[in-house]
């Protein structure tokens, strides 16, 4: 399969407006904002802060001002006031005792009264002398002259009334002079000191006006200074709480998305599923949960890198997206799994969409100008027959793409048949897992043995697991379980860093001899394999010449590119290669000679026959032919007896391998062997060998 980058525009517009596939921000969205909201809150507090700083200053200030202004004017009236009074009193206490002078017959209370009326008279002049001292006003000062010389002129009349009071007993004389003359001057004072006191009076009011306006204006400060430090504190605060939103937007988008894809994660999907799980038992219908997992990711992972990796997860999510409704939901769990909820979806339909999604993941996926070979395989489980909770459904369609992968159908209906045999592969599966880890498989050889010469030239590593409780398993019943687990670069690496560990201690005991190797189907996805091979030959100290690498036609069909990619590196680097089984798939003879190979094996299906099947006979010797033009050499397996091997050396055959000459065997066996074996010219070589 092969997908083009940004081949799918309708599906990214889906995932872009669909809030549900919305990319997280790249990056640590809390830091930097987080740094901005601080500053923001701390440069609005300290503007608020200041203004109200501010605020207080003034306002202190301008209401001592106040205050101080209205003392000092309420001081000054009140004592202008007094001081009016008490010459207001005074005149009134004069002109009374002027009127009750001549009404007085005592000499002695007559005296009395003239006193009182001088001693009235000092203490006008005094408050008079007083006032004048003061601070005046222009009207003040002209009203105090007006009453100087006012008084100026009463004083003698008034003087004279005192004196025929005092000397005369004509009553009626001192009245008519008291009404005609000193009491018109008299009231002409009394009205000035009246202006005068209506004057404090009038001044104090405007003060006091004054003071009003000035609180007045002091107080619209005030109210214009809180108002803009209110505006200032609510402008922080709704910046706060808009920055404090967005952060909350951001981290439950981190919560509930996956910031690679920007599918919904887990988390989402749990939701979602409840969700779904509610709708269709309100309304009693059914839906799917489809597990998809990609076949080749890892390897896409390891050898192109990262960076493609999650360009390759990306793009399958813009495809999924874009291949199912706006109603579903499509989550990625982690890795390369996905989990789809298929709203509605019934069993019938189950096939149909199943087979859309693989053909949308189909399409070609081009990187660089190179096709990504990727597979995908899914499991379908529905509500509510194959579970009635999240997690049973969830399981189920592991277990159903679980089937799928080991059908190599692609797609799978959860069926408790797969349950069954799903349980018994996990549990096989973690068992290998252990057994690569402890050591727990072996390596069995078949000698390979020269046509011509009739002697052993290399050995055939066969893998077995000594299984402690199903005893020693031969490959065919592991090797495809190692595969679909993902285990088979582990077993690879074993089975190679075993055969060349071996393979020096028989260059030490003296045979100088090749080991084959076989390589699964998937170990040619893998593009970081040249280099390892490599570093274990580099370990081993053994010449690459010596180890060569077994390849069925088949495994190099299902990827021809990165098969040629690894065979021409392994081929530069000088391994030798073999392609097993021939005859078996369905490569074209051309394709063959496009390969770096060293030899053809021929698969054992046309040699066990071979002596009595006239077709196996005209399909080997063609095989034959054919590698030898192509300057390929050949190996014959399954040669179980003489008359094959008879054949084989008439066909003109290299090599041969079977039971006829060994068995596999393990590494002590097979030292015996090359001991004593004739056909590796051991103790019993002249008997067996020329034996027919
Ligand atoms: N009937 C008959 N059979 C003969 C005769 N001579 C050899 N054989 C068997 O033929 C198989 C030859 O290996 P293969 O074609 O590479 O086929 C191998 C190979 O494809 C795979 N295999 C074995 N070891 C490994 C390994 O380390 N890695 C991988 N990827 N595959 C392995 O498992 C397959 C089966 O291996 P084995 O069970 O060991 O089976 C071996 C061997 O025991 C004979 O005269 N008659």
């Amino acid at each position: 399969m092969a997908l083009k980058w940004g081949s799918a525009p309708a599906a990214t517009v889906v995932m872009a407006r669909d809030p549900r596939f919305l990319p997280s921000p790249k990056g640590e969205p809390g830091r930097d904002s987080g740094q901005g909201i601080s500053s923001g809150i701390v440069a609005g507090f300290l503007v608020v802060l200041v203004l109200l700083g501010a605020l207080t200053v003034l306002a202190l200030h301008a209401v001592t001002e106040a205050n101080q202004r209205l003392e000092r004017i309420a001081e000054n009236h009140n004592v202008k006031t007094e001081l009016a009074t008490t010459m207001h009193n005074a005149l009134r206490e004069r002109a009374l005792a002027m009127h009750a002078m001549p009404i007085i017959t005592d000499a002695f209370e007559k005296d009395a009264m003239a006193q009182y009326f001088h001693a009235q008279g000092v203490v006008y002049m005094e408050a008079r002398a007083k006032l004048q001292n003061m601070p005046l006003s222009q009207a003040e000062q002209t009203i105090l002259a007006r009453i100087a010389a006012l008084t100026r002129e009463a004083q003698p009349e008034v003087e004279r009334v005192v004196d025929m009071a005092t000397f005369t007993d004509d009553s009626d004389a001192i009245f008519e002079r008291i009404r005609s003359v000193a009491m018109p001057r008299q009231r002409a004072i009394a009205r000035e000191v009246n202006q005068l006191i209506e004057l404090q009076r009038e001044q104090t009011a405007k003060a006091l006006a004054q003071a009003r306006s000035s609180y007045q204006a002091v107080r619209t400060l005030l109210l214009a200074l809180g108002t803009a430090a209110v505006l200032v504190g609510l402008t922080v605060a709704a910046f706060v709480s808009r920055r404090v939103a967005h952060q909350a937007g951001l981290l439950a988008r981190q919560a509930l998305y996956d910031p690679l894809t920007g599918l919904a994660n887990r988390c989402l999907l749990q939701d979602r599923l409840s969700g779904e799980i509610a709708q269709a038992q309100r309304q009693s219908t059914s839906f799917g949960v489809v597990l998809l997992d990609l076949d080749h990711f890892k390897e896409v992972n390891d050898t192109l890198g990262h960076e493609v990796g999650d360009e390759v997860l990306r793009e399958v999510a813009r495809r999924l997206v874009g291949t199912v409704r706006g109603e579903d939901t499509v989550s990625r769990l982690g890795g390369d799994e996905y989990v789809l909820l298929l709203h509605g979806l019934a069993e019938k339909n189950a096939q149909v969409v199943a087979l859309k999604i693989l053909a949308a993941l189909d399409r070609p996926f081009v990187w660089q100008g190179n096709l990504i070979d990727l597979g995908a395989s899914l499991g379908v489980a529905l509500y509510p027959a194959h579970g009635e909770d999240a997690s049973s459904l969830i399981r189920c369609a592991d277990i159903a793409m679980y089937a799928a992968k080991r059908s190599g159908r692609g797609w799978a209906l959860y069926s408790t048949e797969q349950d069954r045999l799903g349980r018994a592969d996990l549990s096989f599966r973690s068992e290998l897992r252990e057994a690569i880890r402890n050591d727990e498989l072996v390596l069995h050889y078949q000698p390979k043995i020269d046509l011509h010469t009739r002697r052993v030239v290399g050995l055939e590593a066969l893998v077995r697991w000594d299984h402690p409780v199903k005893g020693f398993l031969s490959p065919d019943r592991f090797i495809l379980l190692a595969e679909q687990a993902g285990l088979i670069g582990a077993l690879t690496e074993w089975v190679l860093e075993r055969a060349l560990r071996d393979l020096v201690r028989l260059h030490h005991d003296g045979h100088l001899l090749h080991a084959a190797v076989n390589l699964s189907a998937r170990s040619l996805h893998d593009l970081g394999l040249p280099a390892s091979i490599e570093t274990l030959l580099a370990r081993a100290g053994m010449a690459p010449d010596h180890l060569m690498l077994e390849i069925t036609e088949s495994a190099v069909m299902a990827n021809p590119s990165d098969s040629l990619a690894i065979l021409t590196e392994l081929d530069r680097m000088g391994v030798r290669l073999a392609i097993d089984d021939f005859g078996t798939g369905y490569s074209s003879l051309a394709y063959l000679k496009r390969l770096p190979v060293d030899e053809v094996k021929i698969d054992k299906s046309f040699v066990l026959d071979l002596a009595t099947n006239e077709s196996d006979a005209v399909i080997v010797r063609s095989t034959i032919d054919l590698a030898h033009n192509l300057g390929l050499s050949v190996t014959a397996e399954g040669v179980e007896t003489q008359d094959i091997w008879d054949t084989l050396t008439i066909l003109g055959c290299d090599c041969a391998q079977g039971y006829h000459m060994a068995r596999p065997m393990g590494l002590n066996a097979l030292r015996q062997w090359l001991r004593t074996s004739p056909w590796a010219g051991g103790e019993n070589a002249a008997s067996q060998v020329l034996s027919p």
